[in-house]
């Protein structure tokens, strides 16, 4: 399958999905992502959600970060359309949030975070069997991960594709992806 097929069957899956339905597949893989280790995870990168595309709740994994791994530093980007950059902040909490024209909540302008980062939620439509992902196609997340050694972890609703055929030398493979039925580790 091509990346546009799989953008545009996995945004209609996701479309059909209800709030409720959306909060309980976001537990079950907040569930699935409390098993991971996190020893040596000093710092997490999440995305937070768009909601009205229905992404996962990431809020959930930022609540319990902090009962269960509070001294894991969260941080949390704002991403510039212009050129498809991403600019790290620590978050600082929901009220220091605000909504871009995209409906991502973004952290308020503050001083960037430029330090090391040692997992990172990656928001992704679909993903096949090898590891790759496919986004809403700016390239945001394989610009910030080019090159670097980091733990790389997608969120998916649905299973994965057996295989996206159109990849580039640019995509950047997934460490594991989580689903509501279960996680997917790479090689
Ligand atoms: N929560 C979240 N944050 C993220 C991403 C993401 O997928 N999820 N991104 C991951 O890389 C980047 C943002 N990428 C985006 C790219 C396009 C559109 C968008 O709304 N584009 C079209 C509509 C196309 C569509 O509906 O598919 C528009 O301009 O309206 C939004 C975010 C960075 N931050
Ligand atoms: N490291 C990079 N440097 C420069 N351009 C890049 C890089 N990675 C990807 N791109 C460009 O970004 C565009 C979008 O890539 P792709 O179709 O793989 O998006 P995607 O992974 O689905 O999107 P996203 O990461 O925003 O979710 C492509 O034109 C690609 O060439």
């Amino acid at each position: 399958m091509t990346k546009a097929e799989a953008r545009r069957e996995a945004s209609k899956q996701r479309n059909s999905l209800s709030e409720a339905e959306i909060i309980a597949a976001s537990k079950l893989m907040l569930d699935r992502f409390t098993r991971l280790d996190f020893s040596g995870v000093k710092v997490l990168h999440l995305f937070l959600p768009i909601i009205q595309k229905n992404e996962p709740n990431t809020f959930l994994f930022i609540d319990w970060m902090k009962q269960n791994q509070p001294d894991v530093k969260l941080i949390v980007p704002r991403a510039d359309f212009a050129t498809s950059l991403m600019t790290n902040y620590v978050y600082m909490g929901a009220q220091e949030l605000e909504l871009n024209a995209y409906g991502i909540p973004e952290p308020k302008l503050a001083e960037p975070y430029t330090g090391e980062v040692d997992m990172v939620l990656v928001p992704l439509l679909a993903f096949d069997l090898r590891g790759y992902r496919v986004g809403y196609g700016k390239g945001f997340y394989d610009r910030f991960l080019a090159g670097e050694n980091i733990k790389k972890i997608g969120l998916s609703f649905f299973e994965a594709l057996d295989e996206i055929t159109d990849v580039n030398d640019q995509d950047v493979k997934m460490n594991y992806c989580i689903t509501p039925e279960k996680i997917y580790k790479f090689s």
